[in-house]
């Protein structure tokens, strides 16, 4: 079967400002009904690399492309009204001239009757209907980005591009939104490119995440497989809170608190980072001064004293000082349990959810 065309494809973009490259060679590929989420931290370069596909920002070098035609290189450039994509920003700006209901109809082309109906359904869809004849000024933040997505929604793009879109609404509203506006675009077979900085939201809304730091995708991949298989340490770390255990290859194993890990083929003297996420970590309790036995799966066991533990809702977090090098392991424990500090326990690690990498300072 031929590989199907992307919806929406970039290739090596490049952006430079005061020549520090804030985009440096992204390249993406979106299929039709595909969330793709551009996940990283503040300034990595998220909101440009939007801008550059919008044509609201001019790339230095690199390609966008739409269903197989060309939008924009640095030869040819279709500006941003004739792209066919979508936009929701976080500075979204709602004509304050005009009601909720003509600010929705705007771009849309047809009879004024049809166009108020088509306007109240997308209003309807985010529950702003009842304010149909209202004004800008007389809105909530909340309530008007629930209708600058109403009208982002209305003319159906191909391509929707949107930047935290879902930010300013509160948590009881935010689930339902984001739901219903990612099911509507994905049954009409658009392409949807979608900025975040939280982790867990990516995780909930996209097919595919795009991991960006410093300018450049370094994981590309389902939200499984980016947490369960991250590329480095950094970025296990972007996910949660993570447990970064020390050892030094030799004869091509690695001795730690929890017995030996192989690193076949690895040089003598390699120092590795052993990550482990504090989830994944099992506490286990001292029987005069021993630990449980080992298991092929937990390894062996490591006892470690509680310097601290604190509820955090549906887990509690401990924190350990290790007998074996005085180093701090956190460990997350469902449901409440919040042993005092001094108590000497023991702790195992899922070594199946272990992830080894060569130590980079
Ligand atoms: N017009 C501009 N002129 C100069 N520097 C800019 C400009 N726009 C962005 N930058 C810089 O480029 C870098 C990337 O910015 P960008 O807005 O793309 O990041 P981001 O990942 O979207 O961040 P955030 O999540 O905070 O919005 C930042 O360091 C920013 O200061």
């Amino acid at each position: 079967m031929a590989p199907k065309t992307p919806r929406l494809e970039i290739k090596s973009l490049v952006k430079s400002y005061q020549g520090r490259r804030v985009v440096d060679d992204v390249s993406l590929a979106v299929q039709p009904g595909q969330v793709t989420c551009l996940l990283g931290p503040s300034g990595c370069g998220k909101s440009t690399t939007l801008r550059m596909i919008a044509g609201i920002e001019m790339q230095d070098r690199g390609e966008i492309w739409a269903d197989g035609k060309l939008l924009c290189d640095t030869v040819h450039r279709i500006p941003p009204e004739g792209r066919g994509i979508g936009l929701m920003f976080q500075d979204f700006a709602l004509f304050p001239h005009l009601s909720v209901a003509q600010n929705v109809a705007f771009g849309l082309r047809g009879p004024r009757g049809v166009l108020r109906q088509q306007a109240e359904a997308q209003l309807e869809k985010v529950g702003m209907l009842a304010y149909a004849d209202n004004y800008p000024h007389e809105l909530s933040g909340g309530e008007q980005q629930r209708v600058a997505l109403a009208r982002a929604l209305a003319p159906k793009p191909s391509i929707m591009l949107m930047d935290e879109p879902f930010s300013g609404l509160d948590n009881r509203l935010r689930d339902g939104i984001r739901d219903e506006t990612l099911d509507l675009l994905k049954e009409a077979g658009a392409a949807v490119l979608l900025v975040t900085h939280e982790p867990a939201e990516a995780m909930r809304m996209a097919d595919e995440i795009a991991l960006m730091r410093d300018g450049k995708i370094v994981q590309r991949g389902a939200p499984y497989n980016v947490y369960n298989a991250p590329a480095d340490k950094e970025a296990a770390a972007f996910f949660s809170d993570i447990n970064v255990i020390r050892g030094t290859v030799r004869n091509a194993l690695t001795e730690t608190a929890f017995g030996q890990f192989l690193a076949p083929g690895t040089p003598d003297g390699t120092e590795l980072d052993i990550v482990i996420r504090p989830q994944h970590l099992k506490i286990d309790f001292d029987r005069d001064g021993r630990g449980p036995n080992p298991t092929a799966q937990d390894g062996t066991p490591a006892r470690g004293v509680v310097e601290r533990a604190r509820f955090m809702g549906s887990e509690s977090l401990v924190e350990f000082r290790m007998d074996y090098d005085g180093s701090v392991l956190k460990a997350a424990v469902p449901s409440v349990f919040l042993p005092k500090p001094g108590t000497a326990l023991w702790l195992m690690i899922r070594r199946d959810r272990c992830f080894v990498f060569p130590h980079r300072s």
